[in-house]
């Protein structure tokens, strides 16, 4: 088994064990060279995968080999590596957290205050800010990945990471391990976004 696969399949337990991936829920991805990406298949559990349900698809998101059927949201992590030379690797997730606080409506959550900032590129302090933006949810992925793309274009700092109302997260990093941390810290800031809101 490849370095890579190992990894996303590690990387999917960890999300199963915090209840990230319910259902069918989920995908991941590194990248193997600029062009390149190691990805799961559609479908299955991503806390359960085997090596066979890793495969490999180019930057338009077409299979290495006849009769793989990648992600059905490949689309999403071609535009992250396409849009992100130094992007390594990319997470996607449906917390309660994350399908909760992106139901309340607006079309970004700012974090405020949380050491946990500091987990992000560019932040030595808890006194920040960082602007996650949300998008409405849609089937239609390259139109989706349009949406996230012309956002991306208007920002002035982009955060590495984003939701989809009602659906989940995507994370990336340099590597698994930098895109673990912060999918890890953004669930973490989340999830007391949302305590706070209940016991306010
Ligand atoms: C349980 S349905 C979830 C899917 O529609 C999708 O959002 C998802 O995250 C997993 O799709 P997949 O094609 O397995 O990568
Ligand atoms: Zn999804």
């Amino acid at each position: 088994m490849s370095l890579a696969t190992a990894a996303i399949i590690a990387a999917g337990r960890r999300m199963d064990r915090h209840g990230w991936v319910p259902a069918t829920a989920g995908n991941l991805s590194v990248r193997l060279s600029p062009g390149l990406i190691a990805i799961t298949r559609s479908g299955g559990h991503k806390g359960l995968l085997e090596p066979e349900d890793v495969i490999q698809v180019d930057l338009d998101g077409a299979p290495q080999r006849q009769g793989d059927r990648p992600s059905a949201e490949t689309g999403l992590h071609c535009g992250i590596y396409r849009h992100f030379p130094e992007a390594g690797a990319v997470l996607h997730g449906h917390s309660v957290a994350v399908t909760v606080l992106s139901r309340l409506g607006g079309d970004a959550i700012r974090l405020s205050g949380y050491e946990l900032l500091k987990a992000f590129p560019g932040l030595p302090t808890h006194d920040a800010t960082i602007t996650l933006p949300v998008f409405d949810n849609d089937q239609d992925i390259p139109r989706l990945q349009a949406a996230v793309g012309e956002r991306w274009r208007q920002a002035e700092a982009v955060v590495p990471g984003y939701l989809i109302r009602g659906h989940g997260i995507y994370v990336w990093g340099a590597d698994m391990p930098a895109a673990l941390m912060r999918l890890e810290a953004l669930e973490f800031m989340l999830a007391c976004e949302m305590e706070q809101r209940r016991i306010a």
